[in-house]
């Protein structure tokens, strides 16, 4: 063993010696001067700098113990400008109700839009993202006709709000499980299955329709395959590819958190699931390729969803897309469960909120659509 192996070790094996116990916030005089004394005599004693720096090392607690030096731990900080709000819209102008499986959210009618985000905006909501919630029965139809409609909830929507609020970024999902009569995600065959090619073609041109109303993103939700490029070469040859976003649902997993929305939004599958055209949950390399994919496609931004299940996902695809920006969907089931087991006493909201928020954009997201944004408002200054 070498003499600098052997000082390290010594200074590792003297690093596991209990020391002496002190208070979780607070590091006592006492123990401070015995962390000197010791240091001290680590310097006297032979030992290099080596053992110097293991001992001085082993102390963490000074760089955090401020709650603005433990703020600036994180990479990225939340911000009000990172959050995305979810809308349900109606096509009942006048209603507003409570949804039961989404505590605190409503679904409205578009009389009842500005007054409900009158005040968000105040309080510094930056950006929405829009939910066509057709709830005559009669508005749906295998083809999904009701989600273009220039009279629809969506377009009339978004229309309204860029009138109402000259300097809100208005998202538009684009889907049409909302529309169809079988709630699937697109255009079936006969048999049931997906008609990838169909619903492509139907679903780039619901993005047209939203996008020339005068969203300034749209965002595919549906997970045809093909439909990034279809999208963006529809807007190229409109000549508006330069001022709407594209933001890919890129890894989207089916699994059991979206429940409430399906509730609110009226868009649970008739038959069968969508496990065809959403991702198993442990397929880690699939949604790499999807990611890949849809950023060869042309995404500008990539997203994944579900988000504290799926965070390791969230980091792959920051590793990926290193040069765009990565949203997550905090989903509505995540968002259910945090306010279920408040309830139950055993969390506090507002800390869970945070804590699952903050693991989110750790993992790498820069973009969070969340339900707890009218309270992060209100919780966060910036
Ligand atoms: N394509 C529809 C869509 N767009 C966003 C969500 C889920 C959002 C949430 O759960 O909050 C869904 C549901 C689904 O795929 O069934
Ligand atoms: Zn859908
Ligand atoms: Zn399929």
């Amino acid at each position: 063993m070498s003499f600098s192996t052997l000082v390290s070790d010594l200074t590792y094996r003297d690093s596991l010696r209990p020391s002496p116990p002190h208070t979780a916030s607070t590091t006592g005089p006492t123990d401070t001067r015995s962390q000197i004394s010791r240091a001290r005599s680590y310097a006297s004693t032979a030992a290099t700098s080596v053992s110097i720096a293991g001992e001085v090392s082993s102390q963490l607690h000074g760089g955090y113990s401020h709650p603005l030096a433990r703020a600036w731990q994180a990479e990225r900080q939340l911000t009000k400008s990172m959050l995305i709000y979810p809308l349900f819209i109606t096509d009942n102008p006048d209603e507003s109700t409570l949804i039961p499986s989404l505590p605190g959210q409503r679904r409205m009618g578009t009389n009842k839009l500005v007054a409900f985000l009158t005040p968000l905006i105040a309080k510094g909501l930056k950006s929405v993202i829009l939910f066509g919630v057709p709830l005559a029965p009669s508005a749906k139809d295998p083809l999904g006709t009701a989600a273009d409609d220039p009279q629809g909830p969506v377009i009339a929507g978004i229309r309204l709000l860029r009138r109402a609020f000259p300097n809100l970024f208005i998202i538009a999902d684009v889907c049409l499980c909302e529309y169809t009569s079988h709630g699937h995600c697109g255009i079936l065959h006969d048999d049931g299955s997906l008609n990838n090619s169909l619903s492509v073609d139907r679903i780039s041109d619901v993005a047209m329709a939203y996008a020339e109303a005068g969203a300034h993103c749209v965002a595919p939700s549906d997970m045809n395959d093909g439909r990034i490029r279809a999208i963006k070469l529809k807007l190229i040859e409109a000549g508006i590819a330069h001022r709407i976003v594209l933001m890919s649902y890129s890894a989207k997993f089916s699994g059991c958190l979206y429940g409430p929305f399906r509730d609110a939004a009226g868009s649970c599958p008739s038959f069968g699931d969508r496990r065809c055209y959403q991702l198993p949950p442990g397929g880690r390399g699939l949604a790499r390729r999807a990611i890949q994919r849809d950023i060869g496609e042309g995404a500008d931004i990539i997203m994944v969803k579900p988000a504290t299940q799926y965070l390791d996902i969230i980091s792959d695809a920051k590793e990926i897309g290193k040069d765009l920006p990565v949203a997550a969907y905090h989903v509505s089931g995540e968002y259910a469960m945090i306010h279920a087991a408040a309830k139950a006493g055993v969390f506090d909201l507002k800390a869970m909120a945070f804590e699952a928020t903050e693991g989110i954009l750790r993992a790498g997201a820069s973009i969070v659509v969340s339900y707890f944004t009218p309270e992060f408002l209100d919780w966060l200054e910036t």
